[in-house]
């Protein structure tokens, strides 16, 4: 009897654990309106409804009994809610409380990053004052308010042990004097023309010294441990994984990081809403730009749900948001460098 040419694949084992993903929900309860060129559609209110359909259904990827049942938490890439929120008194919150409702039905912890509009709605001060999770139902779901100054939970009490800051317009004039440095336009957000330049613009950032060397200390760390990290930021910084105009002003900083440190497996992000992906060919990370909620129409979807295997993490996505296949091991055969 003849054997078939080529053997099927043997089939996965249950994932070590499965966690949600979306980017840039950027929710206001306003009218679809456009991005800043005019080119891409802007669905504000829709926003909700997609994020609506991400939760139920990380929801029964959590309940839902069998290997998709170790759906252990989901990552908020940035830009929670739209900066035109903060045109209108109370909008901020009344918008940040729609979207965390949301969030808070999965039932699992959500950990948040924040994006550009976070600060076109709060001051640093109000962002500092609530910790970077949210816990699963039952436990305890923050809430974020301007007004509010009593403290409950510990990861609160935890920011405020931070270092007393007796003149926090330090950093932002360092970072304003970076910008200006590389951006002569009179208005900081239109991103200069010059070949490589487009990234300095205000709607972008840099990590700080004092940040790349807190993430130097963990990745050294996980490199003793051999652990597999990966990094979560709203900013891109691989030039092919999302268009140069989204880039972290210092990104060619953070990449020669995760070069020097074996651990990193992926960096995710989100920002540039069209998405992007691309494996860097000399640390053999998975660069992955999760495609912006705000732009994908009423009709489709923008989200994804990771498994992690011991050997790849493999992604499903919805609507926009295609399937991918991302091994850890490297160098990959050609077919896997896209
Ligand atoms: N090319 C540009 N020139 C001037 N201002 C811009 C430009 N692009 C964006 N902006 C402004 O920067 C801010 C953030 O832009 P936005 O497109 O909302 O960012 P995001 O991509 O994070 O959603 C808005 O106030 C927007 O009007």
């Amino acid at each position: 009897m003849e054997s078939s040419a080529e053997e099927p694949p043997p089939p996965l084992p249950p994932p070590l654990f499965t966690f949600g993903a979306i980017a840039d929900i950027q929710y206001a309860d306003i009218d679809d309106g456009f991005n800043y060129t005019g080119t891409r559609q802007r669905y504000y209110r829709g926003s909700l409804q997609l994020l609506r359909r991400a939760a139920d259904s990380w929801r029964s990827a959590a309940t839902g009994g069998g290997p998709a049942s170790l759906l252990r938490f989901v990552l908020q890439l940035g830009d929670i809610v739209d900066g035109f929120n903060s045109r209108q008194r109370g909008a901020s919150e009344r918008a940040l409380d729609a979207v965390l409702g949301e969030l808070d039905r999965v039932g699992v912890p959500v950990h948040h990053v924040w994006g550009n509009h976070e600060f076109y709605n709060f001051s640093r001060d109000e962002l500092m004052r609530v910790p970077a999770e949210q816990r699963a139902s039952g436990s305890g779901r923050w809430r974020w308010r301007r007004r509010r100054r009593r403290t409950r939970t510990a990861a609160h009490r935890r920011h405020l042990r931070l270092p007393f800051q007796p003149c926090p317009r330090v950093q932002y004039n360092n970072a304003l004097n970076i910008l200006k440095e590389h951006n002569s336009n009179e208005d900081l957000n239109h991103p200069p023309v010059e070949k490589g330049m487009s990234k300095f613009a205000k709607f972008n950032g840099g990590f700080s010294r004092d940040q790349l060397s807190w993430l130097d200390g963990v990745l050294s760390q996980s490199d003793d441990d051999e652990e597999r990290v990966i990094i979560v930021s709203h900013l891109p910084v691989h030039p092919l994984s999302a268009d140069p105009v989204c880039l972290a002003w210092n990104s060619e900083d953070v990449l020669a990081m995760i070069g020097a440190h074996g651990c990193v497996v992926c960096f995710m992000a989100g920002h540039d809403h069209d998405g992007g992906y691309h494996r860097d060919r000399d640390s053999g990370v998975h660069h992955l730009t999760l495609e912006g909620v705000i732009e994908t129409p009423p009709e489709s979807d923008a989200f994804a749900t990771v498994s992690v295997y011991e050997d790849r993490m493999l992604l499903k996505g919805r609507g926009r948001t295609a399937d991918r296949e991302m091994l850890f091991t490297w160098p990959p055969d050609e077919t896997q460098v896209v």
